[in-house]
């Protein structure tokens, strides 16, 4: 008897996986339509609004370093109007939390909003229909927190589960994706939002000799993307579908990349050996990955897998020019190989955990491009391909990713 209920009871608990991997369903993306600047005039503005203009030697290196970055423009909800209200903004020392967190509180999950709109009607699904959300800023300092905010800005059911991440850094959008991918193959139906949103203005503060990368390199938006796995309802035709996905730490380099919350807003920490510490891993990395995708489809007979990085796409988090410049070279990748990450990398500048959705929509975008001008029947498409995002840890979220055979928009 206990045995039958015990089979009974295996058979339901399969029965509440999915069929197959995951997918993305929908991706979107938003950048806030207040302030947009242009890396070329960055400095001498900031200089200016910071009040700094006598400080020459150090906006000189700001513009040198801005003109290396490989970004063109950044969009800020920022501007000079909430500046005036908060001069405090630009002086770490004095206490500025409260009144920051009392901006992003809002912003934040508005923005998320934004992008999740986009996506949620791309989807084609009514918004309650979604059963988990996973919401990844490095703004989440108050509770109730902005998941909760997104649901009742989106309407989504009360029983909706939510989870948010914070403080992943640049690797939240990827965590949050890997995340999904879980929750949406072990919830048969489960279809799971995830947003990334973040705003620059917990960050910001007047210019010091130790802060100068960040400015050049950080800009504000939000990536949204709905996930699930079979079976699929109709109208749903999954854009990648998400085949494995690894984490890995990087042993003894917590002190490469962190990021620090005090009275005077947060302070992010950049070592200048990232982009080598980030070289030295990739490959190990990489290996694992597919490795353990290629152990789920039963096909890891000798232990070890052969794959050549120029066969796949990538979707890389361009946490800096050197960054992609240096795993470019590590892997031998064919120039272009990059290109939807430098492309996202010059429009926006780095985006913390939202940058990887961005660069996920313009792969999407590429692929559709090229379809439309070398037709139907193109098969030098890579039909396998990596998504990989760093953050403090250093972490590394790799995802392999695979594009269905009847792609939605590809
Ligand atoms: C700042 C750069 C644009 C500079 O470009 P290059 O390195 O090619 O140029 P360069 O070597 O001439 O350096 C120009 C000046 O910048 C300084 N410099 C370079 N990297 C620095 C760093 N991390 N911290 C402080 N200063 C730095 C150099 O010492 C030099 O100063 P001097 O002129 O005095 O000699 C680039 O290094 C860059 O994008 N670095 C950021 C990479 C990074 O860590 N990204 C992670 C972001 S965080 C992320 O994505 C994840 C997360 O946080 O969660």
């Amino acid at each position: 008897m206990i045995r039958a209920q015990g089979a009974a009871m295996h058979e339901s608990r399969s029965m509440q996986h999915s069929e197959g991997p995951a997918a993305v369903l929908a991706i979107a993306t938003a950048n806030p339509s207040g302030t947009i600047l242009s890396q070329d005039e960055f400095a001498d503005q900031f200089f200016r609004i910071a009040k700094s203009d006598q400080l020459i030697g150090l906006k000189e290196k700001l513009k040198k370093i801005c003109h290396k970055t490989g970004i063109e423009k950044r969009h800020f909800h920022l501007n000079e109007e909430i500046l005036r209200a908060h001069p405090e903004f630009l002086d770490r020392a004095l206490p500025s939390l409260d009144a920051r967190i009392d901006i992003v509180a809002t912003e934040v999950p508005k923005l998320a909003e934004s992008a999740s709109v986009k996506a949620i009607a791309e989807w084609g699904r009514p918004a309650t229909d979604i059963t988990h959300l996973v919401f990844s800023t490095y703004s989440g300092y108050r509770a109730p927190s902005a998941d909760l905010r997104l649901a009742s800005l989106l309407g989504l059911r009360t029983s909706v589960c939510r989870t948010i991440l914070s403080l992943h850094g640049c690797y939240g959008g990827a965590r949050a994706l890997h995340l999904a991918k879980e929750l949406a193959e072990n919830n048969r139906g489960a279809r799971v939002l995830v947003a990334c949103s973040e705003i620059t203005l917990v960050c910001f503060t007047g210019p010091d000799g130790s802060n100068l990368v960040g400015h050049a390199l950080f800009g504000d938006g939000a990536g949204a993307v709905i996930v699930g796995a079979g079976p699929l309802a109709a109208g749903e035709r999954p854009v990648f579908e998400m085949v494995s996905a690894t984490q890995t730490t990087i042993p003894e380099t917590e002190y490469a990349l962190g990021m620090q919350v005090s009275e005077g807003g947060l302070d992010f920490h950049l070592a200048i050996q990232v982009p080598m510490l980030l070289g030295q891993n990739v490959e190990q990395c990489l290996r694992d990955a597919f490795r353990s995708a290629a152990a789920l489809v039963g096909d890891d007979d000798d232990g070890d897998v052969e794959v050549t990085w120029n066969d796949l796409f990538w979707a890389v988090h361009p946490g800096g020019r050197p960054i992609l410049d240096k795993i470019e070279d590590v892997l031998q990748l064919e120039p272009g190989k990059l290109e939807a990450s430098r492309q996202v990398l010059r429009e926006y500048g780095n985006m913390s955990g939202a940058t990887i959705v961005f660069v996920l929509d313009e792969l999407r975008r590429r692929r559709r491009r090229r379809r439309e001008e070398e037709g139907d029947h193109d098969h030098q498409l890579p039909e396998l391909g990596v998504m990989m995002a760093f953050g403090p840890g250093i972490t590394i979220e790799t995802m392999v990713l695979r594009i269905p055979s009847d792609p939605k928009g590809n």
